[in-house]
């Protein structure tokens, strides 16, 4: 037996819903610029879930499907008020929320295709709600209802800060959840297609997903970007900061990634978005620090920026909470994770590699007393 350590290069499914070749990215074959620049998130999450983008009548539907579905139980509520709120990381948050929202849903454990489809639904609407409520409880605020006509982002925005964001923090938050929605056999997608392979159901294969992005080598890097541009605090701090980091074998957040080499397409996207944003508010200081680290990094160590790394300063110029980054990674991700696994139930077998075992071998029991 041989081993690939991190699967690094192996192919372990097939998929047709979203494929990265020579470092493009692609939602079931249209381009993740032509998306950025052109689609909605509801028509991103008609596309993975459908294999198509929706017509007019298919789009507005969707949208009112969401709508009707963001309410979530009271219980939900009650359950972040139970424990101490401030001393919890959302995403450990989220993750139980989720696995909570599971025993309110009567369907649950239906694993018929219209259940999962309306589960599908009822997932990706209540997120939203899920990840805003638990800010504002929080910050000692009742949660805000969402409100109809208002886009999936701009309600994520309106459920948060309780008002209608401008244009431009619509389209910064659309086009973030475009770009965020899913990405091939991510470690978090592995993950909810390992799950759910075992016939477990959706609430189960998602709880699963959001366990994996919380830890910082997926997306709760974009947490720690922001963590280490407030320590980094003035731009000519830079590059000293990163020198000393890269001295010390330390890893500098939200640059490298598995599978692009020369750069992660969705990465100029949010460049852009930063530097418009930054300049908007008069925060041009974080743009020229991540460009300068950008610049370094790839320049010392071939590494590219990734999704996590200009996406820290666009949320900043929000005014969002720097621990709310990646559940929002989460909320758009979503509907990826959602889409896998449909795939996965469509065409399923049990996901079990093997392991080549390295350990001690004939051993004898040594009674307790004894050792
Ligand atoms: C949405 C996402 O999940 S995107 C990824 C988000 N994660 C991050 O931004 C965290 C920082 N980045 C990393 O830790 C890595 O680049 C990963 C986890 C994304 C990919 O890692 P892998 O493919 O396993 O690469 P691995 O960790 O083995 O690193 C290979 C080499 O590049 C170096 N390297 C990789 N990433 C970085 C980094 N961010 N900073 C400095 N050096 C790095 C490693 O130190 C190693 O160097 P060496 O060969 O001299 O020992
Ligand atoms: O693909 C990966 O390894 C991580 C990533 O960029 C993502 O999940 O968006």
């Amino acid at each position: 037996m041989s081993t690939t350590k991190g699967l690094e290069g192996v192919v372990a499914a097939e998929t047709k819903i979203s494929s990265i070749i020579d470092d493009q990215l692609t939602y079931v074959g249209y381009t993740i610029d032509d998306l950025a620049e052109n689609a909605s998130f509801e028509e991103v999450v008609f596309l993975l879930w459908n294999k198509r983008l929706p017509n007019k009548e298919e789009l507005a539907q969707l949208e009112k499907d969401l709508f009707n579905n963001m309410a979530i139980p009271s219980g939900i509520i009650d359950h972040f008020k139970s424990y101490e709120i401030h001393k919890v990381h959302p995403m450990g948050a989220l993750r139980t929320a989720i696995s909570l929202l599971g025993l309110y849903d009567e369907e649950a454990d239906d694993m018929s295709e219209d259940a999962n489809k309306r589960k599908a639904i009822r997932l990706q609407a209540k997120v939203a709600s899920v990840v805003t409520a638990f800010s504002r409880v929080r910050d000692g605020k009742d949660p805000i209802q969402p409100k109809e006509g208002l886009s999936y982002a701009a309600n994520f925005l309106y459920m948060l800060k309780g008002e209608i964001p401008s244009e431009l923090e619509e389209e910064a938050i659309n086009k973030a959840l475009v770009l965020h929605a899913d990405h091939e056999l991510n470690a978090s997608t592995f993950t909810s297609r390992v799950c759910v392979a075992t016939l477990s159901d959706m609430y189960s294969g998602i709880t699963a997903a959001i366990s994996a992005l919380k830890g910082p080598l997926h997306g709760g890097a974009n947490e720690a970007v922001m963590n280490m541009l407030l320590e980094i605090g003035d731009t000519e701090n830079a590059l000293p900061y990163v020198k000393e980091k890269m001295a010390n074998k330390e890893k500098i957040m939200g640059m490298g990634h598995r599978v692009y080499k020369t750069g992660d397409p969705r990465a100029k996207h949010l460049k852009k978005m930063s530097k418009e944003l930054t300049s908007l508010h008069g925060m041009e200081k974080w743009y020229e620090m991540s460009e300068q680290i950008e610049e370094y990094i790839k320049a010392e160590k071939g590494l590219p920026a990734n999704v996590d790394f200009y996406s820290a300063s666009v949320y900043h110029c929000l005014g969002i909470k720097h621990d709310l980054y990646t559940p929002m990674f989460a909320m758009s991700r979503f509907s990826g994770w959602i889409a896998h696994i449909l795939e996965q139930y469509e065409n399923n077998r049990l996901i079990r590699p093997r392991a080549e075992y390295v350990g001690p071998e004939q051993q004898k029991y040594v009674d307790i007393n004894e050792r």
